[in-house]
């Protein structure tokens, strides 16, 4: 059998769970998953590989229309996933109200399979799937639409047999034993993201940057340095909390995350700093990496 490979991007509205889809695909966890909305703020990439076959998975943010800069950097992560794409699994809640225009935009524009994958249809009645199948055939015409719970792992066959059935014939485009693009620092900092992202309000996580300093790996344990990078002072307050007891807490709940995905003891440190307005400057944004 000639071997198959390509890339699949997974894309939608914030919140429509494609990060949890993602993780389930690729069996691994990849993408920080919170119930906060635009959480994803890279592509990510996750391969799946088999002796026959190389899917190449990219998890992306959430659309939106952008309100600063770092947002319209997070759109132009999601353009190039859709013109490298072979497959695109659009992704919306079966509960979703908002506006899905700006996404079926760029859909229509593909020359990419699509897949519509109905999600979360375990918040739903058997006659709402139905329906909304019919509204995706009517209003996109793609070339599948299946129903599934990505949270309960619920009918992802379909998903896979659809990607296996278009993956066009190609070479694998990476080792057969890579499973991300990301280094173990990039999943290091996305763990600490999560926990800002699960323990603080309104503006803090969004205002939030985290740089791994230092990784240094011993026989026994890894020294891990990390600063959290905020906007304001207000903020820097917030996110130490009182007598520090905020940022331990995240330190606590970062590290078993990293020493679980590293298996090793991890020792953790964390520095909070501020640098007003990141989210708008362009030397941040791209020493952060948020440009192409
Ligand atoms: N009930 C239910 N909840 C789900 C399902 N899939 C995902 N969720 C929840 O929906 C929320 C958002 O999930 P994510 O996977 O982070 O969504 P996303 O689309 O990647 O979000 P952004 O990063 O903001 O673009 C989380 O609280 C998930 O647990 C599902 O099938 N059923």
């Amino acid at each position: 059998m000639a071997h198959k490979a390509g890339f699949v991007s997974i894309i939608g509205k914030p919140n429509a769970g494609k990060s949890t889809l993602m993780n389930q695909l690729v069996g691994e966890k990849m993408a920080i998953i919170t119930p906060k909305a635009q959480t994803t703020r890279h592509r990510i990439l996750g391969i799946v590989n088999e002796e026959n076959y190389q899917i190449v998975f990219s998890d992306t943010p959430g659309i939106i229309k952008p309100a600063y800069k770092l947002q319209e950097n997070m759109m132009s992560f999601v353009d190039s996933s859709l013109v490298d794409a072979d497959i695109l699994i659009f992704v919306t809640d079966i509960n979703e109200k908002q506006d899905e225009e700006d996404v079926l935009e760029k859909l229509k524009k593909t020359t990419a399979k699509v897949l519509v994958v109905i999600n979360k249809i375990d918040e739903s009645q058997n006659n709402l799937i139905e329906e909304k199948i019919i509204y995706w055939k009517e209003k996109l015409n793609p070339e599948g639409i299946v129903g599934v719970s990505a949270l309960h792992d619920y009918n992802l066959q379909p998903i896979m047999s659809f990607i296996l059935e278009n993956l066009p014939e190609h070479p694998a485009y990476y080792e057969k034993d890579e499973l991300t693009d990301r280094s173990q620092r990039f999943f290091v900092s996305e763990m600490i993201r999560e926990k800002i992202f699960k323990f603080y309000k309104k503006e803090i996580p969004y205002s939030t940057e985290i740089i791994v300093t230092a990784f240094k790996e011993d026989k026994k344990i890894i020294k891990i340095s990390a600063e959290i990078i905020v906007e304001r002072d207000s903020q820097k307050n917030i996110i130490i909390g009182a007598g520090g007891i905020m940022l331990k807490k995240v330190g606590t709940y970062a590290r078993e995350d990293m020493e679980t995905f590293l298996q090793k003891k991890v020792f953790l440190e964390m520095f909070v700093k501020v640098i007003p307005d990141w989210r708008n400057r362009d030397n941040y944004l791209k020493n952060f990496g948020y440009s192409e």
